[in-house]
């Protein structure tokens, strides 16, 4: 292996180590969102209220697409994804009305 092919090994190591560690960031941030969210799906099911808040979704979308760009993240990609974490909140906010 020659010294350059060992750096360049070196540093995907330390690339996969910190990537590593980002998932479990990822992963434990939204168990926590999930557990805030069943928490409101309870709420809204015993005060008969709608699974979905449109409005609120609205403004959530607008503030992470500032969020986004300020973060050098690509601003659709964060709009895609809250809309697919919101999605799968509303089928559970849905379990609890049923
Ligand atoms: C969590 C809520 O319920 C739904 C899910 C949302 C979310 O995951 O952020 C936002 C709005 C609602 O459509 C809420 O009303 O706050």
């Amino acid at each position: 292996m020659t010294d350059t092919v060992k750096r360049a090994a070196e540093l995907l190591k330390g690339h996969r180590a910190s990537i590593d560690r980002l998932d479990a960031i990822l992963v434990y941030t939204l168990g926590e969102r999930f557990k805030h969210t069943q928490a409101v799906g309870k709420l809204k099911a015993e005060h008969d209220l709608p699974p979905s808040d449109p409005a609120r979704e609205a403004a959530q979308i607008a503030r992470l697409e500032d969020l986004a760009k300020e973060a050098d993240l690509d601003p659709e990609f964060a709009k895609k994804f809250l809309n697919f974490i919101i999605a799968e909140v509303i089928q559970h906010h849905k379990q609890h009305q049923t």
